[in-house]
């Protein structure tokens, strides 16, 4: 059952009954972070960051507790570049795997949420890190609106991201097609500043890791989502793929009727 939204995101002016807000989406993945926040992370903690517009607010919250003292004494690590920058910026203490290799909790969005919670991440461009670090923790909660809940794997229609090195991507490309074209799969290098596009190679989007990321883009089920993911990881040339199969332990979900938890079971 949906938990009503709390008081700071209604609406009231004296003498008036609350009426609430119209939410954006933004907002709705501002509250679903902040829950995630507010009931999962504690002093004394080592913490893993996510990354894309959800995980920022996630982010944002650390900072913001951390500086009222209210959170002491966490260690962070964060699954991006891009969300290093930030928890620098909030003065967040940082680390990474190699001195902290057990993480208490790590919180983060994603792009799919299947009914088993199986997602699909990296559509921000973010995946080996996040798969490495979400691996490595004991806890791994996943905050999204409801736009990303989906019947199947793929059934948005929408990216899902491999991560391959750059030598030969479009042999690998060819590769992944084929093996998933029972699917009715289209593969396409990731350009830079947009997911489609067709210029040359020089316009690709790079990972921090320095790969080139191939977006499949699914027309059916692609059935054993273990088996696809393996078949996925066993061809040389594939860094990762965006498929997290049985990961996360909560996924806490905000829409326009208030926030559902759902745990892993
Ligand atoms: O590469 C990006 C990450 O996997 C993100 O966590 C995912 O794409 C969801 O991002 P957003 O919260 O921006 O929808």
């Amino acid at each position: 059952m949906a938990i009503p939204y709390p008081p700071h995101f209604t609406l009231s002016s004296p003498g008036t009954p609350i009426e609430p807000l119209p939410l954006t989406q933004d907002d709705l993945k501002k509250i679903a972070a902040y829950k995630a926040v507010d009931d999962f992370v504690e002093s004394g903690m080592v913490v893993g960051l996510g990354t894309g517009s959800t995980a920022k607010h996630a982010v944002d919250r650390i900072g913001e507790l951390l500086q009222q003292g209210i959170l002491s004494n966490i260690v962070c690590i964060p699954t991006s570049t891009r969300t290093q920058e930030q928890a620098l910026s909030l003065q967040i203490p940082l680390s990474d795997l190699d001195s902290h290799p057990v993480v208490d909790l790590t919180i983060d969005g994603a792009d799919e949420v299947d009914p088993h919670l199986n997602l699909v991440k990296g559509r921000g461009g973010s995946l080996l890190r996040e798969k490495l670090i979400e691996c490595a923790s004991r806890k791994f909660v996943v905050v999204v609106d409801e736009s990303k809940l989906v019947k199947y794997i793929g059934g948005s229609g929408l990216a899902m991201p491999v991560e391959v090195v750059p030598f030969c991507w479009k042999f690998n490309a060819r590769r992944l097609e084929e093996m998933f074209g029972y699917a009715g799969c289209r593969a396409q290098l990731r350009r830079k500043g947009c997911v489609c596009g067709n210029g040359g190679d020089d316009d690709a989007y790079v990972t921090d890791n320095g790969n080139y990321i191939v977006d499949l883009y699914l027309e059916r089920e692609i059935g054993d989502l273990k088996a696809a993911s393996e078949a996925m990881m066993r061809m040389s040339g594939v860094v990762e793929n965006g498929m997290f199969l049985d990961m996360a332990t909560a996924v806490i979900v905000a829409g326009s009727g208030g926030i559902t938890v759902k745990d892993k079971v």
